[in-house]
């Protein structure tokens, strides 16, 4: 957990993540990512400077299959409330609208939801689990299929909903993630959504485990890239351990 609380506390210092008295949901679908955030966040929440809180929030997508009852336990074990809002997600999306592509509505659905819910409960911002790896996987997809340089940030305010997303994890990498939700036993909660995933995002996993097979350090440099370029709100102040040691 320390190497995690690292990373984590790296990508808030340099990207001003957090501030006095925010009060942060973590969006916990029940997957590996987010639990691994809610665990680092909860812990972080103990030792860092400024104050702040922690909530756990989840969509209920409308599976009945889906039982959250361990990660409530989680969440006392943390000491963090646990939020669930009922949504129609799953309705919506397959027997309503019956989208061809229902990937990105659903993300963009649960995207609402989570910052209305959030900010209903009080909440000034929202964590989301994407990680090191999702960053450079986006920041390829957009340039090889979309043909342009370009990828979430890590942090964005949204005017019109009133809170900041912040992504904490940035610069964990998923392979960590994986092997800290073992080694913790974190509750994930399977997800059975038929749709599997995007086939693009597992062309390039695949396009970059081939490259880092043959020279090492490949995701790395793209990631640096999109710093140093910088892509716009991926500057990171690196200045601010200094700071704090001056
Ligand atoms: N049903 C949900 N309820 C609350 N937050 C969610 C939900 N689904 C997704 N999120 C948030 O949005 C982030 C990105 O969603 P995505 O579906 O890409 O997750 P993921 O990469 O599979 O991560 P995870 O392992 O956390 O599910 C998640 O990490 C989580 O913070």
């Amino acid at each position: 957990m320390q190497k995690m609380l690292s990373y984590v506390r790296r990508a808030v210092d340099q990207y001003h993540m957090i501030e006095e008295g925010d009060v942060i949901a973590v969006g916990v679908s029940g997957g590996k990512d987010s639990l691994a955030l809610l665990s680092a966040l909860a812990g972080l929440r103990r030792f860092y400077p400024k104050k702040f809180e922690v909530k756990a929030i989840t969509l209920e997508m409308g599976y009945d299959e889906m039982d959250f009852t361990p990660v409530a336990a989680l969440c006392q074990k943390l000491g963090v409330e646990f939020i669930t809002e009922q949504t129609d997600i799953k309705t919506v999306v397959f027997d309503i609208r019956k989208e061809e592509n229902p990937c990105s509505l659903c993300a963009n659905m649960r995207r609402g939801a989570l910052n209305s819910t959030a900010k209903a409960h009080g909440c000034n911002k929202v964590a989301l689990g994407h990680h090191f790896d999702d960053v450079v996987e986006t920041v390829l997809m957009s340039l090889l299929y979309e043909g342009r340089f370009s990828c979430f940030l890590p942090v964005t305010y949204l005017d019109r909903a009133g809170v900041t997303v912040i992504r904490p994890m940035v610069y964990t990498p998923e392979s960590y993630i994986r092997s800290l939700a073992k080694r913790l036993e974190l509750p994930i909660v399977h997800n059975p959504c038929p749709v599997d995933g995007s086939t693009k995002r597992e062309e390039i996993k695949q396009l970059l485990r081939s490259l880092e097979h043959t020279n090492p350090g490949v995701r790395q440099r793209i990631f640096g890239a999109i710093q140093r370029y910088p892509l716009r709100g991926w500057a990171p102040d690196k200045t601010v351990r200094r700071k704090k040691s001056e």
